[in-house]
């Protein structure tokens, strides 16, 4: 069997804090394989910046990977110094489209110039094949060519995240990783970026992590995805199989809170209570406060991310919940408390 391309592997991720240490991401683990789409969903505060941060080499200074792996094409890459990550993976490997593009773009160089000099860091390309290419994403991102030897200070700041957009594809990395890519962007444009998205998945086989709060654009856009609760991943596998299979008690509320198109005179659930703030190791389930089927077994252990019945062959659908093969169903005459009935 061929190595995932990207790899969690009981990813456990804390921050000294002033009150102790908290644990932000506790044994996350999933596979992202090549020309997938991967989506990263769950309140906030769930710690998904954090893996992407941890991917990426880029935790805030109190942060550490305290256990687990990221492997990428089957190399551990958790321990790669900050050099060792520009030179080997940085642009052309993975690259990375920030919440916010202010940090990113060098304010000295102009954007072509900050093109030229990624991409001879990283390819052979020509300097007129690397304009050719970034003019070619400006218009994709609906910026003028004419524009691309303007200073980042030029442009406004959806214009900034557009620029920055282009730099992060401009030289079809394998994977993108995507933290709110198109939050700072209007309709049209978001659609225009993930259209183009679309397009370079099927032309290069590419593949990309997209975190965000818009389970819509996970549906529409993802072909896998992981439902994160409180640093735990609560359930993972193919995004059909998880909207019409949840087997994690929060994925079956979080289905029951978001409108349907097939079910539009339906009620929405809410979720009731807040996530906890993990202070110290974890070692219950995360959910067992807000969850209505919980057991005292909960709170004993953290359980562990397995495979359910409905994993094919081909595609893995873990939960990380004692009771996931059971059929939980919501109680709908009590549904605003979500108290829910086991039948
Ligand atoms: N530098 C830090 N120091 C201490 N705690 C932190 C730090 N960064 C994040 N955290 C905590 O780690 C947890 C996970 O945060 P993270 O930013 O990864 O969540 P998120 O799911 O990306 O949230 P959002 O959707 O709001 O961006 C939260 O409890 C957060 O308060």
């Amino acid at each position: 069997m061929t190595e995932p391309l990207l790899e969690a592997e009981d990813l456990t991720v804390q921050y000294r804090t002033s009150n102790g240490l908290l644990t932000a991401v506790s044994d996350a683990s999933f596979t992202i394989e090549e020309g997938q789409y991967f989506g990263l969903v769950g309140e906030s505060g769930c710690g998904k910046s954090t893996i992407i941060k941890a991917i990426l080499g880029g935790l805030d200074d109190n942060g550490r990977i305290t256990s687990g792996k990221i492997k990428y094409r089957g190399e551990e890459i958790q321990d790669l110094s900050d050099e060792e990550r520009n030179r080997e993976l940085r642009w052309k490997e993975i690259s990375w489209i920030p919440q916010g593009s202010m940090s990113s773009l060098d304010p000295l160089q102009r954007i072509d110039e900050q093109a030229i000099e990624i991409a001879r860091t990283h390819t052979d390309l020509s300097k007129e094949e690397i304009r050719e290419r970034i003019e070619r994403m400006f218009d994709i991102v609906g910026l003028q060519k004419s524009r691309v030897s303007d200073y980042p200070h030029q442009f406004s700041g959806g214009m900034q995240q557009r620029a920055l957009i282009a730099l992060a594809l401009f030289l079809k990395p394998a994977v993108i990783v995507a933290d709110e890519p198109t939050t700072a962007l209007d309709v049209i444009m978001q659609d225009q970026v993930f259209k183009y998205l679309d397009e370079i998945k099927e032309d290069h086989d590419t593949s990309m992590v997209l975190v965000t709060h818009d389970i819509s654009v996970v549906f529409e856009s993802c072909d896998k995805m992981a439902i994160m609760h409180a640093g735990q991943v609560a359930e993972v596998g193919s995004v059909v199989e998880l909207f019409d299979n949840p087997r994690h008690p929060y994925s079956i509320l979080l289905q029951e809170a978001f409108p349907d198109v097939r079910y539009p005179d339906r009620d929405l659930g809410i979720i009731e209570g807040n996530p906890p703030q993990n202070m110290g190791n974890v070692d219950y389930c995360t959910f067992v406060d807000r969850c209505p089927w919980a057991v005292d077994e909960c709170r004993k252990n953290s359980p562990p991310l397995e495979s359910t019945s409905s994993s094919t062959s081909t595609e893995p659908h873990l939960a990380s919940c004692l009771r996931k093969e059971e059929e939980l169903k919501v109680d709908r005459a009590n549904e605003r408390s979500l108290r829910g009935d086991v039948s």
